[in-house]
C-alpha cells in the first residue's frame, strides 16, 4: 500500500536524509554552543589552577571520560611531562607506582603518534597492550580501571606543543562523532595555556629580578646605603633662585614618566638630584637602578645593560640579569651618558623606543617598564654637532631637560650646605660640630668652587677629620686656577660683570651689617643713594637673607 505523505513530508522535512540533516545541524549547533562557553572560559583563565578548573570542570564529562592529563614537551625538546592533570588521589591505584610521573620519551609509541595526526587518536587500551606497542604508564592507567585513551595534539604558536589525554572506564566512551569539537577544544587550549605559560615566565622573570635586586641592595655605585629620605627631596640642600627652580621642575616632573635629562658639571648634585625625582615618584618605593656609563668598558656594555643566558658568549657562565630588567617598575640612572660608545647608541635608542629588551643569546624580547633619567657633564648638543653623539638620541633622552648651574652661580646655597656638611661629618667622626666664624664662611663663598659641591664636602670632611679646634679652621685650595685654559683666566677668574657687582654689594652691605641708608649704610659707602642701591640690589636678586649670614646660618641650622 502506497504511504499517504503529509504536507510536511511532500516539502521534504519529514524523509530520512532530512531527519539525518536536521539532526547534525542540531549537534553543529551544540558543538558551537559548548565551544563558545568553553573559549571563554578559557580566555579568562589567569592561572593554571583556572585552567585545571575549566578541564576537570568541562572536558571529561564532555567527552564521556573520566580522567585527563594535559603532557607538554620539555625544554630538552625529548621528553614530556604533565602540566595538568586530574587530581592524583582521584584516581584508583592498583599498583604501588604514582600514575603521574615526569619525564618521558616523547616517542614512546603513544605521545608521538598523537602529535603526528591532526586528528585525535583513540586507543583500546587491552588491544594496544596485547601488541605491546605502549608505554609502561598505560599499563597503569589499565590497572586504574581505564579501558580506552583518547590523545589529541595541543600547539602553541603553530608548533606541536603537548598532548591532551581522556581517559574512559568503559568501552566506547569517546564517541566519534565528536572528535572534531574535542579538536577544537584542543586548539582553544593551546592558546590559553600558552598565555598561562607566558604568564608564569614572566612571573619567574619578576621573581628573579626581585632577588637580584635583593642581593645587590647596599653594593650599588652611588647609592651609598642612605635612606629613602636622605635620597629624596629633602637631601637636596639649597635655598638659592637656581635650586628652587630645580625643585620645581621636580615637583613637576616626578609624578610622570617622562625622561629627564639632566646636565651640570661635575659634582654639581646631577645624581642627588636624580635620587629626588625618583623617590618623589610613584616608583619610589622601589630602589633607583644606576649605571656609571663611564666606567663601563665598551665590550660590556651590552650584556651589562640587557643581561645575557647563560653560554651567550665565552666566559657566561651564569645568566646575568642586565640593567634594564633590574630597572623593571622602577628608574633607571643612566649616569654619565655621553660616553656611551657611538656604536651601541643605536642600540640602546631601539630599546628607549620599543621599551622591550633582549638578552645576549635569549630566545625572546622581554617587554620592560624603565623610567630613565640621564646625566651628563658634557653638552650633549654640542657633542651632536662634533659627531659624537647621535642626534635621535639626543632627543630621546631630551624629553625634560634640567640645566643644573654650577655652584659659582648659585652662592646663597653655601652656608646651607656648608652647614649641613660640617654637623654631618662631625657626628660621623664623633666629634662636636666646630663653630663658622663669618669670615671663614665669607672665605668659602666667594671662593669658586670648580669641583662644585663635591669639592666643598670633600674639603669639609677634610677640615672636620684634622682640626682639633672648637673654630672651624679651612684651608682653601688653589686648583680652581688650574682649571682655566687662557693665561687671563690664569691670573684672575673670570666671571660676569653682574656677578662681580652682585657679590661686590653683597660684600658692602654685609660689611655693613646689613644696613643700607642712612650714613653707616651701604647706600652712603658706595656713594649711591639708597633707592637707586636698593632698585639694583633687586634687579640683582639680592634679598635680606643674602647679606644677612647670621639669619643664612640660622637657616641652615633648622635643616
Ligand atoms: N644640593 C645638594 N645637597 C646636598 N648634597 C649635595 C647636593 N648636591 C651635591 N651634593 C653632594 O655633592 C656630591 C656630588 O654630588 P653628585 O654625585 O650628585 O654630583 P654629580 O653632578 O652627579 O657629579 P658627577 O658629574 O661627577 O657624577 C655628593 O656627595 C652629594 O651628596
Amino acid at each position: 500500500m502506497e504511504k499517504a505523505y503529509t504536507s510536511r513530508q511532500q516539502r521534504g522535512y519529514d524523509t530520512p536524509d532530512s531527519h539525518f540533516l536536521i539532526k547534525s545541524l542540531e549537534q553543529q549547533r551544540r558543538e558551537q554552543a559548548v565551544l563558545l562557553k568553553l573559549s571563554s572560559i578559557i580566555a579568562g583563565a589567569k592561572n593554571r589552577q583556572d585552567l585545571q578548573t575549566v578541564i576537570t570542570d568541562q572536558l571529561p564529562g564532555l567527552f564521556g571520560g573520566r580522567y585527563y592529563t594535559l603532557c607538554l614537551i620539555n625544554e630538552d625538546g625529548v621528553t614530556h611531562s604533565p602540566f595538568l592533570y586530574t587530581a592524583e588521589n582521584s584516581i584508583p591505584y592498583r599498583d604501588e607506582t604514582p600514575i603521574i610521573v615526569s619525564g618521558h620519551p616523547v616517542n614512546d609509541g603513544i605521545f608521538d603518534k598523537a602529535l603526528a595526526s591532526e586528528e585525535p587518536v583513540l586507543i583500546d587500551l587491552q588491544t594496544a597492550i596485547k601488541a605491546n606497542t605502549v608505554p609502561r604508564y598505560v599499563y597503569r592507567w589499565f590497572n586504574a580501571g581505564i579501558s580506552e585513551m583518547l590523545l589529541v595534539k595541543i600547539s602553541g604558536g603553530g608548533m606541536p606543543v603537548g598532548v591532551l589525554y581522556l581517559y574512559g572506564e568503559k568501552k566506547g566512551a569517546f564517541q566519534a562523532d565528536k572528535f572534531g569539537l574535542f579538536k577544537c577544544i584542543a586548539d582553544i587550549l593551546g592558546t590559553g595555556f600558552r598565555n598561562i605559560l607566558l604568564n608564569e615566565t614572566m612571573e619567574r622573570q619578576l621573581r628573579e629580578i626581585r632577588k637580584y635586586q635583593e642581593q645587590t641592595d647596599g653594593d650599588v655605585p652611588g647609592f651609598q646605603g642612605n635612606t629613602k629620605q636622605d635620597n629624596g627631596i629633602k637631601a637636596v640642600i639649597g635655598n638659592s633662585p637656581g635650586i628652587q627652580n630645580i625643585f620645581a621642575v621636580i615637583e613637576r616632573v616626578a609624578p610622570s614618566d617622562s625622561t629627564v635629562l639632566l646636565q651640570g658639571e661635575t659634582g654639581t648634585g646631577k645624581e642627588v638630584i636624580a635620587n629626588a625625582i625618583h623617590a618623589a615618584s610613584p616608583r619610589g618605593h622601589h630602589r633607583m637602578i644606576k649605571v656609571n656609563c663611564a666606567a663601563l668598558p665598551p665590550d660590556l656594555f651590552e650584556s651589562e645593560l640587557f643581561g645575557h643566558e647563560k653560554g651567550a658568549f665565552t666566559g657566561a657562565l651564569q645568566r646575568r640579569i642586565g640593567k634594564f630588567e633590574q630597572a623593571n617598575d622602577t628608574t633607571l640612572f643612566l649616569d654619565e651618558i655621553g660616553e656611551i660608545p657611538l656604536e651601541f647608541q643605536a642600540k640602546l635608542l631601539r630599546v628607549l623606543q620599543e621599551k622591550e629588551i633582549e638578552r645576549l643569546g635569549g630566545k625572546g624580547v622581554i617587554k620592560l617598564n624603565v623610567r630613565i633619567i640621564a646625566a651628563t657633564n658634557r653638552n650633549l648638543a654640542a657633542e651632536v654637532k662634533a659627531g659624537n653623539f647621535r642626534q635621535d638620541l639626543y632627543y630621546r633622552l631630551n624629553v625634560v631637560p634640567l640645566s643644573i648651574p654650577p655652584l659659582r652661580k648659585r652662592k646663597e646655597d653655601i652656608p646651607v650646605l656648608v652647614t649641613h656638611f660640617v654637623n654631618h661629618y662631625a657626628s660621623i667622626y664623633g666629634k662636636k660640630a666646630p663653630i663658622i666664624t663669618d669670615k671663614v664662611m665669607e672665605s668659602l663663598m666667594y671662593h669658586d668652587w670648580p669641583g662644585n659641591i663635591r669639592e666643598l664636602e670633600h674639603l669639609l670632611e677634610r677640615s672636620i677629620l684634622l682640626s682639633k679646634k672648637e673654630v672651624l679652621q679651612i684651608d682653601l685650595p688653589c686648583a680652581h686656577y688650574e682649571a682655566s685654559s687662557s693665561e687671563e683666566e690664569r691670573l684672575f677668574s673670570i666671571v660676569p660683570l653682574a656677578t662681580m657687582e652682585r657679590d661686590y654689594i653683597l660684600k658692602v652691605v654685609r660689611l655693613c651689617n646689613g644696613r643700607i641708608a642712612g650714613p653707616n649704610g651701604a647706600a652712603a659707602k658706595l656713594q649711591l643713594p639708597s633707592t637707586t642701591l636698593n632698585s639694583r640690589m633687586q634687579k640683582l636678586g639680592i634679598r635680606k637673607e643674602h647679606f644677612n649670614i647670621r639669619s643664612t646660618l640660622r637657616q641652615a641650622d633648622a635643616i
